[in-house]
């Protein structure tokens, strides 16, 4: 029986939720303020807190940190009434285990719940972590950390997992380390890439099909999910399944069964999946692109996977891994970096993460030649015209107040009026320069913005708002 914790201003609601999980067979308390719900937190152990965004006295996604300071962190699953996207990836990536939007069904509110407490469960059960063959798997950030962390806990349970993370962040790397470190790591590794195969042959090619069942097929063909019985099937691209195939292949995660096309028998196969996508599939939910119950049934356990611009610190030590790597490959002495090109190469937002990264220090290694040392002449011309175009290297907060001054010097003599609001437009201006450098910085994304600043995001918005910025034109 696990101990689940309501945080919600709507007491109806609260009320009714809360029966709703005692049916279930679980204990259930609700609270309508934030305060309360972190003390009750801190005084007695939760496994589940159902947390709304916005609460009297705070908003929810911004105290989720609060959650996460406990010895043993609940999962938390933000209930909302305005979702919008932007919310929702914020709250998962700052650690919320779901996101869902009231009013919904009784059974969109009711499945999330559970799969967070079927995880809660495989997670006490299996509360010594395994030892994980990373080979590899490079990154020691504390982002890394905690995705090898994931992954090694993925690895220890029989759940389906979903990887999302952008493109070339390392998604199939993971999906193969977790079924390396299971117990399915001496059966196979099927691999499904949703996005390169052409609609009408995915049912065949996933279920397999008898001879002469259409033309063309001259002799009877296995399909995936048969050779994938008894160890892994990865879907790779998942959000590119084509929506016919996804209500055939959610029977098939239920069941465990299928029908080979042309075949009159059924047949079953023990897998277990690892999808993986880079699309936001929670949004193509409501867009009617992907089935809502399919996505609860792929992601028993979700991984997300860093973009590299959120774990610089990784930068050198994937970059050195990979020059020894090709050197000793290439059977050559292996090469050495100049202080600056990690300069160049750490001011880099890489939107290619590790694919494109690895991909640079091959072309910087060919342009390099027989020269021993790595230098930033080495890198990718237009890499280093971009870096030079944003000015990131050398902005200090001295340019900042240079430029506001020149601002405000720049007044005509009528609009100077009394100190205060020449401190005013000073600071305002100072305000603007600021922000505008924080928007490029982040490249757009929130969540940088409000670590470089510390500003929390409802104060980051409110200032962008009082000048008229806008995050997302500097994505
Ligand atoms: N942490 C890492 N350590 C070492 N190599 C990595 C790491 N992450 C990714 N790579 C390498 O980067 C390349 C891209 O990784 P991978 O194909 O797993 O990314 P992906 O997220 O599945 O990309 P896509 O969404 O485009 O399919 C591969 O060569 C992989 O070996």
């Amino acid at each position: 029986m696990a101990n689940v914790l309501i945080i919600d201003d709507d007491r109806v609601f609260c009320d009714f939720l809360s029966r709703k999980i005692k049916r279930l067979g679980h204990n259930s308390v609700f609270t309508l303020t934030l305060e309360d719900g972190i003390s009750m937190a801190f005084s007695r152990g939760f496994d589940v807190i159902l947390l709304d965004v916005q609460l009297p006295d705070g908003n929810g996604i911004e105290a989720i940190h609060r959650f996460q300071e406990l010895d043993y962190p609940p999962e938390i699953i933000i209930i909302t009434g305005s979702g919008n996207p932007d919310g929702a990836e914020l709250a998962i990536e700052w650690g919320a285990w779901d996101y869902i939007e009231k009013p919904s069904s009784i059974e969109a509110i009711t499945l999330p719940i559970i799969r967070a407490l079927e995880y809660r469960k495989e997670k006490c059960n299996n509360n010594t972590r395994m030892i994980l063959k990373r080979d590899g798997i490079i990154g020691s950030s504390a982002e890394m950390k905690s995705c090898l962390d994931q992954l090694a806990q993925a690895s220890s349970s029989d759940i389906s997992v979903l990887i999302q993370g952008e493109t070339g962040t390392g998604k199939e790397l993971m999906a193969r380390a977790i079924h390396e470190n299971s117990q399915r790591s001496n059966e196979p590794f099927i691999v499904v890439d949703c996005s390169a195969i052409p609609e009408s042959l995915v049912e065949g090619l996933l279920f397999g099909h008898e001879k002469g069942v259409f033309t063309g097929a001259d002799k009877k063909q296995i399909g995936l999910v048969e050779q994938a019985n008894k160890g892994t099937l990865f879907l790779d691209e998942v959000g590119e399944l084509p929506i016919s195939m996804q209500k055939a292949f959610l029977r098939v995660l239920q069941e465990r069964i299928y029908r080979p096309l042309g075949s009159r028998y059924e047949k079953e196969s023990d897998f277990r999946l690892i999808s993986a996508t880079n699309r936001q599939l929670e949004k193509m939910v409501t867009e009617n692109k992907f089935r809502e119950d399919l996505l609860y049934r792929i992601r028993s356990f979700l991984i997300h996977t860093p973009p590299l611009r959120d774990r610089s610190e990784d930068i050198s030590e994937l970059s050195m891994y990979h020059v020894v790597r090709q050197c000793e490959k290439m059977e050559i002495p292996i090469k050495g970096f100049s202080p600056d090109f990690f300069e160049v190469i750490n001011s880099y937002k890489w939107p290619g993460n590790v694919r494109e990264l690895l991909n640079t220090i091959d072309s910087a290694m060919a342009a390099a030649g027989e020269q021993p040392i790595l230098f930033p002449q080495h890198l990718p011309v237009k890499m280093r015209t971009r870096i030079a175009r944003s000015g990131l290297k050398k902005y200090t907060h001295q340019t900042l107040i240079e430029n506001s001054i020149s601002e405000v010097s720049a007044m005509p003599d009528e609009s100077v009026g009394t100190y205060k609001r020449f401190r005013e437009q000073l600071l305002n201006a100072g305000e603007k320069h600021y922000l505008l450098r924080i928007c490029k910085l982040s490249g757009g994304h929130a969540k940088d913005a409000c670590k470089i600043t510390g500003l929390s995001q409802s104060r980051l918005y409110f200032l962008m708002q009082k000048h008229g910025i806008s995050l997302s034109d500097f994505k």
